[in-house]
């Protein structure tokens, strides 16, 4: 485990760097400070690397995705892609957020052909990518069901193809199975595996699980409580192609044992920070 920056040291080309990226949110009135959500953050991430950020509840883990998105200015430091700043949502970077994103007014096949049709991708073409990356997702045979019939984890997969099918360089993914039961949350996981394997697509993954985080990463990026700064970062050295049942392995306990360490003090200081927001509130 190593701790401070989390620049790569494997081999390969850096696509996205995240350079002593701080970040507050403005207080309500001029004279007060905000909330400093990031502090120091250093984040390399190489073409094809799979990178999630574990955190505390409320340690800025959703203000990163959502600087490095493009979706969020008045950052200090710097987010690029390929050397290029970020200062705006990028067309090489793609977000999948938790909450269900699915158009309910569009069949699985008109919600993926969305974005194409946004880009004017003609229709004989958006039609063949959004069956083709459906048949990846294992959706095939879905295409007309609308999201009000599909399981929660349908209408998840149908809402990263739709981000997937526009072929970005970089995914990023803000818990995207939070929302989901445990095992549909491991399935999940693990098709996420075989298609990022497939595609050897480059991701940027939130999560507060860290198992999720250890089955899916080629890094995990730990960060401390509010504000969130680069507590640790750990190398995931089991070999690809992988699948969940890894999960049941002594060295995947280690690894949980490892994040926890860190995590758990980091844990009960935000804990701390809730309680005394909850009585400041109070008095
Ligand atoms: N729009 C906002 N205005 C002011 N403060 C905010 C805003 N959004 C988030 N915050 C604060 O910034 C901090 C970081 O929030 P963020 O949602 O990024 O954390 P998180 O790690 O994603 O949390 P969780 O794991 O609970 O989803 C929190 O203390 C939160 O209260």
């Amino acid at each position: 485990m190593q701790s401070g920056a989390a620049q790569t040291t494997a081999e390969g080309k850096t696509l996205l760097k995240i350079q002593d990226l701080s970040f507050r949110y403005p207080g309500e009135s001029a004279d007060e400070l905000g909330i400093l959500a990031l502090e120091g953050i250093e984040v390399d991430v190489r073409e094809g690397e799979f990178v999630s950020i574990v955190g505390p509840s409320g340690c800025g883990k959703s203000t990163l995705l959502s600087v490095v998105g493009g979706l969020v200015s008045g950052f200090e430091g710097s987010v690029s892609i390929r050397g290029e700043e970020v200062r705006k949502p990028h067309p090489d970077i793609g977000v999948v957020f938790q909450e269900d994103s699915t158009f309910p007014w569009r069949n699985a096949l008109r919600n993926v052909e969305f974005g194409l049709e946004l880009r004017g991708v003609p229709k004989e073409e958006r039609r063949r990518r959004a069956q083709e990356i459906l048949r990846l997702f294992g959706l095939e045979g879905f295409e007309q069901r609308f999201p009000g019939h599909l399981s929660g984890g349908m209408k998840q997969r149908v809402a990263i193809a739709r981000t997937l099918v526009l072929e970005p360089e970089i995914l990023l993914m803000d818990e995207p199975f939070g929302a989901l039961d445990e095992q549909t949350r491991i399935i999940l996981g693990e098709e996420l595996l075989r298609i990022q394997q497939e595609l050897r697509q480059t991701v940027l993954f939130i999560t507060h699980n860290i198992q999720e985080s250890i089955m899916l990463s080629d890094r995990v990026v730990i960060l401390s409580a509010r504000p969130g700064r680069i507590k640790a970062v750990m190398d995931v050295d089991f070999p690809r192609p992988r699948d969940s049942t890894l999960i049941s392995s002594t060295h995947f306990a280690e690894l949980v044992g490892k994040i926890w360490a860190v995590l758990r003090d980091e844990s009960l200081k935000a804990f701390g920070q809730d309680s005394q927001k909850k009585e400041a509130n109070n008095a």
